[in-house]
């Protein structure tokens, strides 16, 4: 029976979330559960807070941890409650919160808190990426980049959408929500000059220009790139487009928007749990720009706990 909740709030989830967070606390206080807000002013705080927490917690079939914000929040608190008993529920309040699309929480205070206090826990397996980056956009020539490993719940993408994510003005994003991504990929389709990304799996070899690794359905708004990735199977699904140049990119993406994307004669679709990436490209996971390969992608099956609608 959940008696403490941890709710680890970004304040500046979705252009402002702090207001919501509040509300979130002040439902459950008048439920009569001891509630402790762990607002985050940067970078890695979730992450901190979730690990301290999964350190502190010396009764953990009563403390539940709800991370608020968006997918960069729960990417951090999932990295925080690795291997942890302790189950994580999410209050969607950021800009796309492709988790709460893939689970069906809806962005109701309300209701999602229903389904925090009341849902069905599952176990989770995580993507596990090891490439070079330094979590942060850097200026260093990317021979000098140390490694950095990191998990992630819903997608890794590689070439197109990686650079998409590492040149979405902040500003932008804070004004105008999604349309920085939909503004940063415009940009990216005309000045966007790949090279050759090389897939190494179940010893099999593929290259392509853009890839992205689904460990979930969903991506982006509404879009299924990997349509058959669930987070509770312990496999991803990769979608790699083989060609280069403008107007295949523009295909590729009219393919996903449309649904069509899967019945491309120069796409490859397959599935696997571990999978080498060699080529120089930007890579994005849940998101957040992470760094470039060369990387190695696996799972960690049982990773974290997670509530689910029933
Ligand atoms: N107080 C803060 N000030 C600035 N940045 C923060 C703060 N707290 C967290 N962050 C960082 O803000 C970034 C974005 O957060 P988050 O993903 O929760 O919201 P979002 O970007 O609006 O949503 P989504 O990722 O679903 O589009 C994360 O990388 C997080 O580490």
């Amino acid at each position: 029976m959940i008696k403490d909740i941890i709710i680890i709030g970004n304040p500046i989830a979705g252009g402002g979330a702090l207001k919501k967070i509040r509300q979130a606390v002040s439902i459950l206080e008048n439920k009569g559960f001891n509630v402790n807000l762990m607002l985050t002013t940067q970078k890695g705080d979730a992450e901190l807070f979730a690990r301290q927490a999964s350190q502190q917690s010396a009764e953990c079939s009563r403390l539940l941890v709800i991370a608020a914000g968006g997918d960069g929040t729960y990417n951090e608190v999932a990295n925080g409650l690795i291997h942890s008993n302790i189950p994580m529920a999410i209050l969607p309040l950021g800009t796309t919160s492709v988790l709460a699309k893939e689970l069906n929480i809806s962005n109701d205070i309300k209701i999602s808190l229903d389904i925090a206090l009341n849902g069905k826990i599952q176990t989770i397996h995580l993507g596990k990426i090891t490439c070079k980056g330094s979590n942060e956009k850097s200026n260093s020539s990317q021979n000098n980049l140390p490694l950095v490993t990191r998990h992630f719940l819903l997608m890794a993408g590689i070439g197109f959408d990686g650079e998409t994510v590492y040149s979405v003005n902040p500003y932008i994003k804070k004004i105008a929500g999604k349309t920085a991504y939909v503004l940063s990929g415009i940009k990216n389709i005309f000045k966007y000059n790949p090279s050759i990304i090389t897939l190494r799996y179940d010893s099999e070899e593929k290259s392509g220009y853009n890839v992205i690794i689904g460990k979930a359905s969903c991506y982006g708004g509404d879009f299924k790139v990997t349509p058959d990735a669930r987070l509770t199977d312990p496999y991803f699904y990769v979608f790699v487009m083989h060609q280069k140049g403008k107007l295949n990119l523009i295909r590729y993406i009219l393919g996903i928007v449309r649904t069509k994307h899967l019945k491309l004669n120069d796409i490859s679709y397959f599935r696997t749990s571990e999978i080498e990436i060699e080529g120089n490209a930007h890579i994005q996971i849940d998101g957040d720009y992470l760094g470039t390969t060369p990387a190695k992608i696996d799972l960690v099956t049982d990773a974290i706990k997670i509530i689910t609608p029933k």
